[in-house]
């Protein structure tokens, strides 16, 4: 959806992967920053920087002793010579004068222009006599001894390494983090050492079929289905679990404050910008959020939060339009449609922000990519058996927007599937399996009367909503909406059950597998399209529901795939 995105690729194990733009060595960053590829010398070529000095050395040459008789020998041949050459033009001069300078300008003779250039002119030249090598290339980073800086990564618990050598390592680059903040370098980790290296997973484009029997299990989030997920000891592996209460007591706020009963790990950010350590570090903060988040209602609306917030900064692409917008890191404060996000989401209190502005801002990622990590995340560590880990598709790169005006015109309302084509099929051009897809993630979360003002969960309970499947697509098929009137609401929703629960579904979300069109007119129309009914569009998003909801296999799988596909 973005044309600048930047593909990522793998240099080695984990401690030394580094997310990268291909063949670019300098990167605009946001807010003005640049990550420098510390692989390209910032070393100004000589071409170009002797044209004056050049000068001086065409002046100066040095003389010999010659002996009286000599140069009375010359004289005389000069003398006899003179007026020959005086009659003729001073023609070879130019050229003769040109292939001089010619012969100095470092840019076409570049091995001698050094050498003369101090030993001639007596001044200091410009150029370095030995430029700096790739790994003396000066960092604008403050020194920091590599000793000092432990490594986030595996290969710090015995893995071995298996990057050259000659690479930057994770553990020798210096963390940028400021001292004085509060130490979130001291978060504690919570990758556990098994974690599976980098270097297994391929680089570029994965297949989009993530594994869901052989994948590893990581440490956050379901483990198992969530009707069985076990309970971990939260402090050697904190886990999201949807099923059970939070066995550390959290404060009532949520806090990014680190425990002390795990080993600290740095707050690594290397400064060529996006590494796969900084990916997982945001993994990993994201997680320690959320598990000291103990309401589930609140803890689901702060993941749910995040995937909303992504979503409300891509789906503001246009691709007729200037500027096109997309993922830039920005959304329209002023539109009511994303009301909720700076309340509770993306504002200077929030744990989110706080995290970012302490640990990331300042380290050169944008808030864009951080966005969109943060929301990988929570993808992950929500889905069944961590299976939709989306890492390996994950670009960096985003160009950061501070405002972003009308953006938020461009959203789709609630008003059903015409409001969705329009947004998401002829604006972004995604299909109706992307789109539909998409709409999956609101298995995450709630919606708030106080922001949206439409109420309740898409999944049926609290722990439900904290659990990223496909469950979203049986509740919309398997039950019996009626709608719901809401004071104030151009639209309507729809609610299940006995009327004491938070069910809920709007618009857009049935009309992907019911006709909702007249429902304000005639409450009593609201059924399943049968197959094959309506026109090509309704066939379309009908056939990609089905595919989500994959009644046969029960699988997540194709929602997965689907997911990965459009997000990505
Ligand atoms: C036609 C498109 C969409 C419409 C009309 C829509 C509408 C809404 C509304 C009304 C809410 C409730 C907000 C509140 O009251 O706090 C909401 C929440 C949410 N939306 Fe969407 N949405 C759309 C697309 C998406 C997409 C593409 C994603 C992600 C890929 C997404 C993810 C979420 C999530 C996770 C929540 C729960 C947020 C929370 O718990 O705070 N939505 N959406």
């Amino acid at each position: 959806m973005n044309p600048e995105l930047i593909i990522m690729e793998q240099e080695g194990g984990d401690a030394e992967v580094i997310m990268t733009k291909q063949g670019d060595a300098e990167q605009a960053s946001p807010e003005g920053q640049v990550c420098r590829d510390t692989t390209s010398s910032d070393t100004p070529r000589p071409t170009n920087r002797f044209g004056s000095a050049s000068g001086a050395v065409r002046r100066k040459k040095p003389l010999g002793l010659l002996s009286a008789a000599s140069i009375l020998a010359l004289a005389l041949g000069l003398l006899l010579g003179f007026v020959a050459r005086s009659r003729s033009d001073e023609g070879a001069s130019p050229k003769a004068r040109a292939s001089v300078i010619l012969d100095d300008d470092p840019s076409l003779s570049p091995s001698i222009a050094p050498s003369l250039g101090p030993s001639v002119s007596g001044q200091p030249s410009s150029i370095p006599s030995v430029r700096p090598t790739l790994s003396e290339a000066p960092s604008s980073s403050p020194s920091v001894a590599s000793s000092t800086i432990p490594s986030l990564s595996p290969s710090a618990s015995g893995q071995p390494s298996s990057s050259p050598s000659a690479k930057p390592t994770i553990s020798e680059a210096p963390s940028l983090t400021p001292s004085g903040e509060p130490s979130l370098s001291e978060a504690p980790s919570l990758i556990p050492s098994g974690e599976p290296s980098l270097s297994r997973m391929p680089s570029g484009k994965p297949s989009s079929q993530p594994s869901t029997s052989n994948s590893p299990t990581l440490s956050f989030g379901p483990t198992q289905s969530p009707s069985n997920s076990p309970t971990t000891s939260p402090t050697t592996s904190p886990t999201i679990s949807p099923t059970t209460s939070p066995t550390v007591i959290p404060t009532t706020s949520p806090t990014i404050s680190p425990t002390t009963s795990s080993p600290p790990t740095p707050a690594f950010i290397d400064p060529r910008c996006f590494t796969v350590a900084t990916y997982n570090s945001i993994d990993r903060d994201v997680a320690q959020i959320a598990n000291g988040i103990e309401s589930l209602a609140e803890r689901s609306h702060f993941l749910g939060g995040i995937v909303r917030l992504v979503a409300h900064d891509f789906m503001d692409y246009d691709r007729t339009s200037t500027p096109m917008y997309g993922p830039d890191g920005c959304f329209d404060l002023s539109d009511g449609i994303n009301s909720g996000l700076p309340e509770d989401i993306w504002c200077d209190e929030c744990p989110l922000t706080l995290v970012y502005n302490r640990k990331y801002r300042p380290n050169n990622i944008g808030r864009a990519d951080f966005w969109v990590a943060a929301g990988n995340a929570v993808i992950r560590q929500t889905s069944i058996n961590n299976a939709l880990d989306m890492r390996s598709s994950f670009r960096w790169g985003r160009q950061d927007r501070f405002l972003c005006p009308g953006s938020g015109d461009r959203l789709p309302g609630s008003t059903g599937c015409a409001a969705t084509e329009a947004a998401m099929i002829e604006r972004m051009g995604l299909t109706w399996r992307d789109a539909v897809a998409l709409m999956g993630a609101h298995t995450l979360g709630r919606g708030d009367t106080r922001f949206s003002g439409h109420h309740g969960t898409w999944s049926d309970s609290d722990e439900a909503a904290l659990v990223f499947d496909k469950r979203y697509y049986d509740a919309a098929h398997d039950n019996s909406w009626r709608p719901r009137f809401n004071p104030d609401q151009t639209t309507n929703d729809f609610t299940t059950g006995n009327g004491r629960n938070n069910r809920m579904m709007l618009k857009t979300d049935l009309c992907l597998t019911m006709d909702v069109r007249n429902v304000d007119t005639d409450p009593c129309c609201v059924t399943h399209f049968e197959k094959g009914a309506g026109d090509k569009c309704v066939a379309a998003r009908f056939e990609a529901f089905e595919e989500m909801r994959s009644s046969d296999s029960g699988t997540n799988q194709p929602f997965y795939s689907a997911f990965e596909d459009a997000w990505s």
